[in-house]
């Protein structure tokens, strides 16, 4: 029987082939790495896996890490009439290598903040230190080595699970790989993690223990030697939770450190963690085994009663249901996360200086990273972005075809309402309405469509940005580009039912400066759209666009004549894009010396020269060029703006 993903190599060029995985090249930056037969790396323990019960071929290239965490605390700023909060009160640990180490506490107490900064995703208001193997943490160098997966999934939904992990094989691994080698690792993973038979289905049709799953297949493609977890286990059925957990539990026995933040683990899954950190209200209750927490609590004098889970016991002394001395007793005897007496065989336990003799600089200069944050070059990164967005967007029923559609409907509709006003002198105030609803329409879809959708995106650009898939700048670069077809394509058949259907002048050159203005308003606003988008919420965002549109409308010209603007208001019209394309309009319709127009539908057109309308309007219809530089001054500041608040947005969540 051929499995669904097998059928699936030309759509998305992966390769499934059943050739000897000892042919992957170990070219390049990070390619993964499969043991040789005899191989050292066999001998290192690999627990039973389901739902393969054998692991990934794919283990560590690098040796494992021992990550020290010291004094950690972080403040986070309320406001500047509330002051500040401090969420960890200088918290000590370790997180050993080849473990599986569960951070627990109830909620609020800190779990996922001490992730956010072990991981090096929170930067700002954290004080401490940070160890691995022995000295301090150096960000680019952790960072190559680790990744962290955010609760919510942040997955491309119109992909399908074997499109996402192939372009995401193709930013993550190096390009020396051919599609066949790439083919084998997404193969591997995939049939370990129990996504081989949903290859071709799509991210938004995943259970949400298949999305946990292709999270983790997705970072997986590298290799990380660390893995941070936020909540995998959240919205999962016990099933789905023991699943994720025992494939995290391998992927430790692997070599690797995994550390996952949960809620309250039922009896069975506590079990299958190695360590457990239980935090409360920031500060450390217990570091150790999970089997040791028992004779902890009998020491402390706080013993779990029989048939109790101690996992849901720590938690209830944590919640102060016992009382607030036993939260200070805790703290106290875990020496609030310092105290290693209950790991196994603590006594061995590398110190700092035993872990620097271990592994001494020279060696650390053998694996230092060269070249630049990401595995791939700005070029592969636009090109595989690029292909991912065009896919993205033939797919995309509200960005590409809802937006079409409206062109269509919203084209069709002003064409009937402003049918034949185009030629006809008694009705150039009319024409002169037509211009301003294009102007209005060609401003609201695409900033508001924009808006809406731009913060869904920035949720995963924000992950696989920080997991170094990819520059901001070729992210950037692509989402513009794969942009322009759409927006060409919806502008030019707006463009083409309203003119005509109006009946403006049949002249090439006019319709193509129509056309320009029309381009260069969906731009400018499309980029003002992302701007908002980039910084703001939903919410926010869909209140700040139309509202912060208003004057932009009102210093147009087109209530009150850029004439009749008061001299204190005047500068409110060279900022107002919408004055350029309404002057660009009537450039195009009544410029280049428009003769008389007819007059069939009355007996008196007081517009029946151009001119006249002219003058009264207060435009100058030379103003063409002038109109475009200004819109295309507009669409690159905004554009360069949008850059700078998305970076800086991404930073600042942090
Ligand atoms: N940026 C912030 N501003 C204000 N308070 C914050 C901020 N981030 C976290 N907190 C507060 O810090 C505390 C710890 O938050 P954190 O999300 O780390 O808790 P948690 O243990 O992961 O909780 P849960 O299990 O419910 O997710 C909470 O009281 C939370 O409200």
């Amino acid at each position: 029987m051929m499995l669904a993903g097998a059928q699936i190599v030309d759509e998305t060029s992966v390769a499934f082939t059943t050739g000897n995985p000892g042919n992957t090249g170990t070219a390049g930056n990070s390619p993964p790495t499969y043991p040789a037969q005899g191989s050292s790396r066999e001998a290192q323990p690999v627990a039973a896996a389901p739902p393969t019960e054998q692991g990934l071929h794919m283990i560590p290239k690098l040796d494992p890490v021992d990550i020290h965490f010291s004094n950690i605390t972080c403040t986070v700023k309320l406001g500047i009439t509330k002051g500040s909060k401090q969420i960890l009160h200088g918290v000590h640990g370790r997180l050993r290598p080849r473990q599986l180490v569960a951070i627990m506490g109830p909620s609020g107490a800190g779990k996922s903040t001490l992730l956010d900064v072990l991981s090096g995703y929170r930067i700002t208001g954290v004080g401490g230190a940070v160890f691995v193997n022995g000295r301090g943490r150096i960000m680019k160098r952790f960072k190559r080595m680790s990744c962290y997966i955010q609760q919510d999934d942040r997955l491309q939904g119109l992909l399908t699970v074997g499109e996402n992990m192939k372009l995401a094989a193709d930013l993550k691994l190096s390009t020396n790989l051919d599609k066949y080698e790439k083919g084998e690792v997404i193969e591997d993973i995939l049939t370990n993690l129990g996504l081989y038979e949903h290859m071709n289905t799509r991210g938004a049709q995943l259970s949400g223990g298949q999305r946990k799953r292709l999270s983790i297949a997705l970072e997986l493609i590298n290799n990380p030697l660390i893995m941070f977890l936020d909540e995998p286990t959240t919205g999962l059925d016990s099933s789905s939770c023991s699943q994720v957990v025992q494939l995290c539990q391998t992927l430790a026995h692997q070599g690797r450190t995994i550390v996952c933040t949960v809620h309250q683990p039922s009896a069975s899954l506590f079990a299958l963690f190695d360590h457990v950190y239980v935090l409360a209200a920031g500060r450390c209750m217990y570091q150790g085994t999970t089997k040791n927490l028992v004779s902890y609590l009998d020491q402390g004098g706080i013993p779990c009663p029989l048939y109790h889970n101690p996992a849901d016991y720590i938690i209830e002394l944590s919640c102060g249901e016992y009382g607030q001395d036993k939260i200070d007793l805790m703290a106290n005897k875990s020496e609030n996360g310092r105290a290693l007496d209950w790991f196994d065989d603590f006594e061995t336990i590398p110190t700092m200086e035993g872990l620097r003799k271990l592994m001494p600089l020279s060696v650390l200069r053998e694996t230092e990273p060269t070249g630049g944050d990401e595995e791939t070059s700005q070029t592969n990164q636009l090109k595989v972005l690029m292909r991912r967005g065009f896919m993205k967007a033939r797919r995309d029923a509200t960005m590409t075809h809802l937006r079409l559609i409206v062109n269509v409907v919203v084209g069709i509709m002003l064409g009937s309402l402003f049918i034949n006003a185009g030629n006809e002198g008694s009705r150039v105030l009319e024409n002169y309405n037509l211009l301003f609803a294009i102007l209005m329409h060609h401003m609201m879809s695409p900033m508001m469509l924009t808006i809406l959708t731009f913060p869904n995106e920035m949720s995963i650009l924000s992950k696989e940005h920080f997991n170094r898939w990819y520059s901001l700048g070729s992210y950037y670069i692509s989402i513009t580009v794969v942009d322009l077809p759409v927006s060409i394509v919806g502008c030019a058949v707006f463009s083409v039912i309203v003119y005509t259907m109006s009946s403006q002048p049949l002249d090439i050159v006019r319709f193509c400066m129509f056309f320009a203005i029309s381009l260069y308003t969906v731009l400018v606003a499309q980029s003002f759209g992302l701007m908002i988008g980039a910084v703001f919420s939903v919410v926010n965002g869909t209140f700040l666009g139309p509202t912060l549109s208003v004057p932009m409308m009102m210093f147009a010209g087109f209530g009150v004549t850029l004439r009749d603007l008061p001299g204190y208001l005047r500068w409110g019209s060279y900022v107002s894009y919408l004055r350029y394309g309404l002057e660009g309009f009537i450039g195009a319709i009544y410029g280049l010396d428009r003769p008389i127009l007819d007059c069939n539908e009355a007996l008196y057109c007081h517009y029946k020269h151009p001119r006249t309308f002219l003058n009264e309007v207060a435009m100058s219809p030379d103003e063409f060029w002038f109109d475009v530089m200004a819109l295309s001054i507009f669409v690159v500041t905004l554009r360069i703006t949008a850059f700078f608040l998305l970076k800086w947005k991404l930073d600042a969540v942090r």
